[in-house]
């Protein structure tokens, strides 16, 4: 994959002069109901996409494989069109504007970079191609190339380094266009897993002090939760939602995306009844009780009877050694399963063995009264708990969040 290029303006200055990066800004980007189809109509890769990503935002396009995460990606590059829909760029329409000539660095998992070239030739390389003057080029890739700290490795090729360092290498040749936008196709895919947290640490500071808007997309929602200003959350060609990090871990719109950040308990049940402050649902487990301002259900779904699932994480449930008693608000009575330890807390997985059905509690580590086999008193609190509307389809699992 090539990066697309705008020409590079002789009055480029170096992107580590103080004054020059502080004027530096991203550009705005607004996708306005992008629908993208493959095979004469056969796959919906995007279903109306519109998002608007603000100057210097890092925002990732997250989602299970096939969401259509890269084609949100390639129609921002210039490299598909939509069926429908917009590409706007500071406000203006590039739906139909060639790669090149939109202000976008582009980079992609599999670093592309020429094999034959030194690390300062493979940056140099497409400012050559567009005749840039050579001493513009020289001041330009050094000074990208101190950017992402290789100055020392001009002279290298690329097989004389680190995965990190040929993924900085392909960052580098992009910084050289000074691209408004950088667009990043699980770039850390093929690094070892320190590596990749070191690369993400680097990747939000370099992009934080170039104030370049990134769009990035991966499959890791621990990837995206670290370098995200806001995520999007993709399902099948659509946004699912779209917010910062503690937005969709705390208050997830459905259970897609609740089961989409960290671990999460998944109950389910059906509406009981409801009054001005909460919602009553009958589980198998027990009832369940939830607060009306964090149950997402239209109000046609408070019906009696309406299929919920009730949601809440292992970290906000508490365990006790004994059974609850017959008042207690959102105390499960199950068998303890099993104990696990992971470092500075224990997930603690309760059973019903009559319904089959399981909640993991994260608690910390000197909760040692709990033996395994024994009965336990599984509690969390109302403020704690969401539900969401059920499908007919779905079929949430309680133990789905292990
Ligand atoms: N060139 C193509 N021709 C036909 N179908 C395509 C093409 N590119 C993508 N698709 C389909 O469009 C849908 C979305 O693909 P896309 O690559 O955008 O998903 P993704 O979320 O990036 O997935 P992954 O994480 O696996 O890369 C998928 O069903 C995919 O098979």
């Amino acid at each position: 994959m090539t990066s697309p290029s705008p020409p590079v303006s002789d009055r480029r200055h170096s992107p580590d002069n103080d004054g020059e990066t502080k004027e530096r800004r991203g550009a705005e980007i607004d996708l306005i109901s992008l629908t993208k189809i493959y095979d004469a109509g056969k796959v919906h890769a995007l279903d109306d996409v519109s998002a608007r990503i603000t100057p210097g935002e890092f925002v990732t396009f997250l989602g299970p494989s096939g969401a259509g995460k890269t084609s949100v990606l390639r129609l921002l590059a210039g490299l598909e069109f939509p069926a429908r829909g917009q590409v706007l760029l500071n406000g203006r329409d590039v739906t139909s504007v060639p790669p090149q000539r939109r202000e976008m660095g582009v980079v992609f998992q599999d670093y592309a970079l020429f094999p034959h070239m030194t690390v300062y030739q493979n940056c140099a390389f497409p400012l050559q191609v567009r005749r840039v003057h050579a001493g513009t080029i020289r001041q330009t890739v050094d000074a990208v190339l101190n950017t992402v700290q290789l100055s020392e490795h001009g002279d290298r090729y690329p097989a004389q380094l680190s995965g990190g360092q040929k993924q900085r290498v392909a960052i580098a040749r992009t910084l050289v266009y000074e691209p408004q936008v950088l667009l990043m196709d699980e770039p850390l895919g093929a690094l070892d897993k320190n590596l990749r947290e070191h690369m993400q640490l680097e990747l939000r500071q370099l992009q934080q002090r170039l104030g370049v808007t990134c769009v990035y997309v991966t499959h890791d929602q621990d990837e995206a939760m670290a370098l995200s200003d806001r995520i999007a959350v993709m399902r099948d060609g659509r946004i699912e939602q779209m917010g910062s990090p503690r937005d969709l871990y705390r208050a997830p719109h459905n259970d897609f995306v609740a089961g989409f950040f960290g671990k999460m308990n998944f109950i389910p049940g059906a509406v009981a009844g409801s009054d001005g402050e909460n919602v009553y649902v009958d589980t198998r487990l027990g009832p369940i009780r939830v607060s009306r301002e964090l149950a997402r259900l239209s109000s046609g779904s408070l019906a009696v009877d309406t299929p919920v699932t009730v949601a809440v994480r292992p970290e906000k449930v508490s365990v006790a050694a004994s059974t609850p008693h017959g008042t207690a608000v959102n105390s499960l009575g199950l068998t303890v399963e099993q104990i696990r330890y992971a470092g500075a807390s224990i997930y603690v997985d309760g059973v019903d063995h009559t319904h089959g059905m399981r909640v993991v509690a994260c608690v910390p580590p000197e909760s040692n009264d709990i033996r395994t086999g024994e009965p336990a008193s599984f509690h969390f609190l109302v403020e704690n708990t969401l539900v969401f509307e059920r499908g007919p389809t779905d079929q949430p699992e309680a133990e789905k969040s292990e």
